[in-house]
């Protein structure tokens, strides 16, 4: 597994993500690490994101990881693709999420560490569906499946 999160490679201009910017005081700060041939992020969400009960996880937080995991999951398969490695000086490789599917499948249990992963289901030109599985434990809570969009690199000054 890379030492850095893929986050961390995210230049200043871009890290203002509330899910996962490093350079967001208020947000999560999700960190995302490419593993093998696929993506991992741990998260343990704040008691304060309750769902219809004090003990579940609600589901836009559920939808919010693997928003930012799946990005940072298409960029970091687009750096392989291309033979790159994240935060080597050149221009940053960028995704965003154009559709995002989430399926939740049990209800996910707050207070205790949620894994999210990523794996690539295919790259074609600048389009990435990413394959997400968020479990606590054992126990898969939610699967999903995003469509990411490669943005066209930043105009240099
Ligand atoms: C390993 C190291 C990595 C390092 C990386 C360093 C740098 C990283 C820097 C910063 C990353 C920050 C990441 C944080 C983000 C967290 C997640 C979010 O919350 S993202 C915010 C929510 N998403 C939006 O706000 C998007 C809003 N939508 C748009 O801006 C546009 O619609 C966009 C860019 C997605 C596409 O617009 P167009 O004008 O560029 O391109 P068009 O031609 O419309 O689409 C391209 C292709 O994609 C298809 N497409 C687009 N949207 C689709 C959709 N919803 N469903 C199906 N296909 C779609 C189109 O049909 C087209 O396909 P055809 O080339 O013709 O085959």
């Amino acid at each position: 597994m890379s030492d850095m999160a893929i986050q961390d490679s995210y230049p200043p201009e871009f890290a203002h993500c509330f899910g996962c910017g490093p350079g967001n005081p208020h947000g999560h700060h999700l960190k995302s690490y490419l593993l093998g041939y696929e993506t991992i992020a741990r998260f343990t969400p704040d008691l304060k994101y309750s769902g219809g009960v004090p003990d579940h996880v609600y589901g836009g937080m559920i939808a919010s990881l693997m928003d930012c995991h799946g990005t940072a999951s298409a960029a970091a398969f687009a750096y392989r693709k291309d033979g790159r490695t994240m935060g080597d000086g050149r221009r940053p490789i960028r995704f965003v999420t154009a559709s995002l599917r989430v399926e939740f499948k049990k209800p996910t249990p707050l207070g205790c560490e949620l894994v999210v992963k990523g794996q690539l289901l295919s790259l074609q030109g600048r389009k990435a569906w990413v394959d997400l599985k968020l479990a606590a434990g054992d126990q898969v809570c939610a699967t999903g499946e995003m469509l990411a969009i490669r943005l066209p690199d930043p105009v240099e000054s």
